[in-house]
């Protein structure tokens, strides 16, 4: 009742034309509102520039489990949002952006200023492009959205490939949908453009690096990917497997939570503590309480947890500068591939090990119950079955690259909704009271799988969905590639092969299609009425299954986002559940909070307030 009433307040604010002032006060106007009604639509908005866009049909399938949802090929699905191919009403009324063309030079693409000496003069000059550093992603991408608008060919070196890298930037759901639709059974994957991994791969003699050297293998697109990829999700992805492992994580986030008051000047190391602790139990059904400091830890998980975002955030420089990625894709060893290569060689090391002795105890029957019910285990048994394919060298790579993959990536998505919180602590107490609801009703005092669903915790889930708008992991994270066939995007053909990348952020902070983006209002997304009104204005495009989470979409969609998800809600739950949370009074609104180039884009997390509920 509480949140239907705040919805409708919310609502009934959209419903008054208040002036805005633009991205970080960089465009000041005033706007009409489009999230107020059916009928209200812009003549200058984005997707809305020539005609009222019809009433979308849904043509994605919503598939709750994986068994259900289509996919290019049979065995590997794409587990959440089949891509339904019919044509919709929208698509086919839709109006139709111009494509526009950012300047640029070969190799460097739009990185004009990475030319030796007097690539600043050429670009302050000439080119005008946006000065990308690892702090201003999410103000490059509003940039080039409000100089470029909502379809433009840019040029990236490691992303787009040949003399002049071009990627079709686009904003438009259905538009990526066509592309997804023509990717083919071996898709493209954001984990392409990571070729020292590859690299080091294959120095390792890793199968997963595929054989000879055009087969990238599991970072490529072939059989090698596919096979791997499927041994993969197995156990993971579905929600009935993802929710099996819940019961551990929610111990691992209980504890971890004790640690907070411990952490409060380093909330950053406490997430990726946090995440560790959490995928531990998911991956080997142990309880390693390393962000408890209460309880002694094992150095060489600390020494894991360091090596694991040192190298992921060394690997990313390398595709992210675009002299590194010229380079890496050269093959030359920079000084930055050899911090990356000694990172990586260590990470191993430790991982082997973990892995080697597991399975040893496996073998000796001396695994607890919980360990029996974990990922590995059940993986040790599918490897071990006749028909699997896979070697056991190739099952411990698997879970490498999963263990790799397993911390920064989710501390990032659970750091950015933690600086929501802590600057909204309406927004926190809202959560706080839905959430006792379901500790109140709890036999064991613990959180489970049922209460975490949308049904049952609207508002967490909506706290996660809007701290996705205002600060995704970033704002790109879906590249795709139509492989099969050319096909036309906004009217412009374009050709098979090439590289799409799906922008989700600026549209959902433009004051022209989102009222008071830079508040933090977790009600937007609550009951159907926030969506009925977004029908046929130019936000509608917000509630596409493309802008709902940071993990992509199609058959490389993230193989651990299901428990990803359930490690941030459950931690989060259990934080609001134990303590108050507060930004220092320094900290007004989150702009205030800085972030930096990571793996992902990490929010720098200032000393809080921490103070414990009774
Ligand atoms: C909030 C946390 C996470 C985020 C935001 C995230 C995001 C992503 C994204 C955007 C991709 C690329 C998808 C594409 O190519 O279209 C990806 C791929 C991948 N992720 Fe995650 N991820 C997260 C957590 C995890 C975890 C916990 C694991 C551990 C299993 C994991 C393992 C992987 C792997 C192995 C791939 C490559 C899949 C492939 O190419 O087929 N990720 N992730």
């Amino acid at each position: 009742m509480m949140l239907r009433n705040s919805s409708n307040a919310v609502l009934r604010k959209l419903s008054s034309c208040p002036s805005f002032k633009a991205h970080d006060g960089k465009l000041v106007m005033k706007t009409p509102l489009v999230l107020k009604s059916h009928a209200t639509t812009r003549s200058t908005a984005p997707f809305s520039t020539q005609s009222a866009p019809t009433k979308e049909k849904p043509i994605i399938a919503n598939a709750s489990d994986v068994s259900t949802s289509k996919c290019p090929f049979s065995t590997v699905s794409s587990t959440l949002d089949a891509i339904d191919t019919a044509k919709t009403d929208r698509e086919q009324s839709r109006p139709v952006p111009t494509l526009k063309d950012v300047p640029s030079v070969p190799l460097l693409g739009v990185f004009v200023n990475a030319i030796p000496f007097i690539g600043d003069w050429l670009n302050d000059n000439f080119y005008h492009n946006p000065n990308v550093t690892p702090h201003n992603a999410y103000d490059v991408h509003y940039e080039m959205y409000q100089k470029y608008g909502t379809f433009y060919t840019t040029y990236i070196p490691g992303i787009g490939e040949g003399l002049y890298p071009k990627v079709y930037m686009i904003m438009d759901p259905e538009e990526m949908k066509k592309v997804i639709r023509q990717e083919g059974a071996y898709p493209r994957g954001g984990v392409e453009g990571l070729k020292p991994m590859v690299k080091w791969m294959k120095k390792n003699n890793f199968k997963l690096a595929g054989a000879g050297s055009n087969d990238n293998g599991f970072l490529g697109r072939g059989e090698t990917w596919r096979k791997y990829r499927n041994f993969m999700q197995t156990d993971l992805l579905s929600p009935k497997s993802a929710s099996g492992y819940v019961p551990g994580v929610a111990n691992a986030a209980k504890i971890a939570s004790r640690g907070v008051p411990y952490y409060a000047s380093d909330l950053n190391t406490f997430f990726n503590y946090a995440a560790f602790d959490m995928f531990q139990s998911i991956m080997f059904g142990q309880v390693s309480k390393l962000a408890d400091p209460n309880t002694s830890s094992n150095p060489v998980d600390v020494e894991f947890c360091r090596l694991a975002v040192d190298s992921l955030a060394y690997l990313v420089r390398m595709s992210d500068d675009p002299q590194e990625a010229i380079k890496a894709s050269l093959g030359i060893e920079t000084e930055l591939y050899y911090k990356f290569d000694k990172t990586m060689d260590a990470l191993k090391d430790i991982v082997m090990e973990k892995l080697t002795v597991f399975i040893e105890r496996w073998d000796r029957n001396e695994l607890d119950d919980n360990e029996r019910k974990s990922y590995f285990a059940h993986a040790i048994e599918r490897q071990r079955a006749e028909e699997s394919g896979i070697d056991e060298s190739e099952l411990m790579q698997i879970c490498l690259l999963m263990l790799n993959a397993s911390v920064d990536t989710t501390s990032t998505f659970i750091c950015w909704a933690m600086v929501h919180l802590s600057t909204n602590l309406h927004v926190q107490e809202n959560l706080y009271r839905e959430l006792k609801q379901h500790l109140d009703a709890s036999e064991d005092g613990m959180l489970h799988a049922e209460m975490l669903t949308k049904a049952k915790s609207p508002y967490l889930h909506a706290v996660l969905r809007e701290s996705h708008r205002m600060t995704p992991v970033y704002p790109s994270t879906m590249f795709k590639s139509n492989s099969v066939a050319d096909i036309e995007i906004h009217g412009v053909t374009v050709p098979k092969g090439s590289v799409v990348g799906f922008d989700s952020y600026p549209i959902g902070m433009d004051p022209m299609i989102v009222d008071q983006p830079e508040r933090f209002i977790p009600e937007r997304w609550i009951g159907d009425e926030p969506i009925q009104a977004r029908k046929g204005t130019p936000a509608e495009v917000l509630d596409s299954v493309m802008y709902r989470d940071p993990f992509s979409q199609g058959a490389r969609r993230c193989p651990g986002s299901r428990v990803a998800v359930n490690e941030t809600q459950l931690i989060l739950s259990q934080l609001v559940l134990d303590w108050k949370i507060s930004a220092p009074p320094s900290v007004k609104t989150y702009r205030d909070i800085p972030y930096k180039m990571q793996t992902l884009l990490v929010a720098q997390l200032p000393e809080m307030n921490v103070e414990a509920r009774v």
